[in-house]
């Protein structure tokens, strides 16, 4: 499984990141899309803690393999996706994952 992890900056965002999940309904390639709001940030962490600036979201899309990934990229209906992303989305930050375990 691939997975990419997104760190999102800059909501009115609650109902566009609703609206971004019901648009994520079918896209080619891609397996599974979520999207959850920061709800609150910690800084009493264990070890040195790391300020990335404020993210109000994180969106995580799963593909099944390259081969889903490169259907997804190519598709037309992800590509309106990405342009529904760029009207509420201000900043973005991916995350290719490995899964260890
Ligand atoms: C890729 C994405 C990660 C996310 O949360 O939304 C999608 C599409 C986009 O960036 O608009």
């Amino acid at each position: 499984m691939i997975r990419i992890v997104y760190l999102l900056v800059k909501p009115m965002f609650r109902q566009e990141c609703l609206r971004h999940y019901q648009m994520s309904e079918g896209i080619p390639g891609l397996f599974k899309y979520e999207v959850r709001l920061v709800a609150e940030n910690p800084a009493d962490t264990h070890v040195p803690y790391l300020d990335v600036g404020p993210v109000h979201a994180i969106g995580e899309c799963w593909f099944q393999s390259p081969e889903d990934y490169q259907r997804y990229i190519e598709s037309a209906v992800r590509k309106a996706w990405f342009e529904h992303g760029k009207t509420f989305i201000g900043q973005l930050k991916p995350f290719v994952t490995e899964t260890l375990v």
